[in-house]
């Protein structure tokens, strides 16, 4: 299916004014998120940063507080909060599951995937809020019953998830700024509809159990035979998530999402990097599995890594 194919899956074709976001949507193709050097990258990560946000409302799902974000001229993010200093490492006794989220991981994931040429994930930009203006004037239901003032008078709120939200791990203003992430908003689920696909070098997610790739050590046949890394590009593709993964540190790789509307001959969406660069002096060499286990990489990726 060619990208004209995948544009018609949206009005903003026959849209005369269409946002930059919409542009950049309708320009995704199946080989990659956007092109190299595509001017509307910087256009959308400047609108991002700078302009005016008319609504914030938490975005359901996800174990950690995430909000959506509004802008003026109708363009969307998905914004992460810092929670802590940029140097607080990841707590020795905490799993990659009950990590905390790290907004600049989620920044510098966009960057490096754009450096190592992938160009599989969407746009990322940090910016800081006012607390009292930006976010809690523009909050409605849920999230507005959680904000509050701390002891020392900052505004806070902790949204409703399943992890970390709770008056104990508020996100507060200092004074009244937070930092945070925005990252350029997906196309419409509704419209574009995605598939959800196990990673199969997902870790165990539980204290004490192993998954089978750390035991077995043919794992990859088995892989090798299983569709969609029976054949064309998805099998490297995972290859280079492993690449992606391993620098940045991040063990929390348990799904991944391609567009429908490209079959299985498409990219994996590079999604959800909050966890990296929590050990900035460890080399998790485990993440590197599946390229180990394998024994393969693409040879464009091996390139630009010598290179
Ligand atoms: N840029 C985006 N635009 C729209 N939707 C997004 C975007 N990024 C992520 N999502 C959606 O939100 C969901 C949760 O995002 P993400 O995985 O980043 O958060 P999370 O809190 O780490 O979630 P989880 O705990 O399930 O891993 C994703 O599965 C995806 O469907
Ligand atoms: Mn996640």
């Amino acid at each position: 299916m060619s990208t004209r194919e995948f544009s018609t899956a949206f009005d903003a074709v026959s849209k005369p004014n269409a946002t930059v976001l919409e542009q950049f949507q309708l320009s995704i193709s199946r080989m990659e998120m956007y092109k190299e050097d595509d001017p509307l990258v910087e256009r959308l990560l400047d609108n991002m940063a700078k302009n005016k946000i008319v609504h914030v409302s938490q975005k359901d799902g996800g174990t950690q507080i995430k909000l959506i974000i509004d802008y003026e001229n109708s363009e969307q993010a998905l914004f992460k909060p810092q929670r802590y200093p940029r140097d607080y490492q990841t707590l020795p006794n905490h799993f990659y599951f009950t990590d905390f989220e790290r907004h600049h991981s989620e920044i510098a994931s966009f960057h490096l995937d754009r450096l190592l040429g992938f160009r599989r994930a969407m746009p990322v930009v940090g910016r800081r809020l006012n607390m009292s203006t930006e976010l809690w004037e523009l909050a409605d239901g849920e999230l507005l019953k959680t904000f509050f003032v701390s002891p020392s008078s900052n505004i806070c709120f902790h949204g409703r998830c399943s992890y970390y939200c709770d008056t104990g791990h508020a996100i507060c203003g200092n004074p009244d700024t937070v930092e945070g992430s925005f990252a350029a908003f997906l196309p419409d689920k509704d419209a574009v509809p995605r598939k959800i696909w196990r990673h199969p070098w997902r870790r165990s997610y539980h204290k004490r159990k192993k998954a089978q790739w750390e035991t077995d050590s043919d794992y990859c046949n088995i892989v090798k035979e299983i569709p969609p890394y029976d054949e064309g590009r998805r099998l490297l593709d995972i290859m280079d998530m492993s690449v992606l993964d391993f620098l940045i540190g991040n063990m929390d790789r348990h799904h991944y999402e391609t567009f429908k509307v490209f079959d299985n001959n498409t990219f994996p969406i590079h999604l959800d990097h909050g966890r990296g660069f929590g050990r900035a002096f460890h080399d998790e060499i485990s993440i590197l599995a599946p390229i180990m286990q394998c024994c393969l990489i693409r040879q464009s990726t091996l390139q630009t890594l010598l290179r």
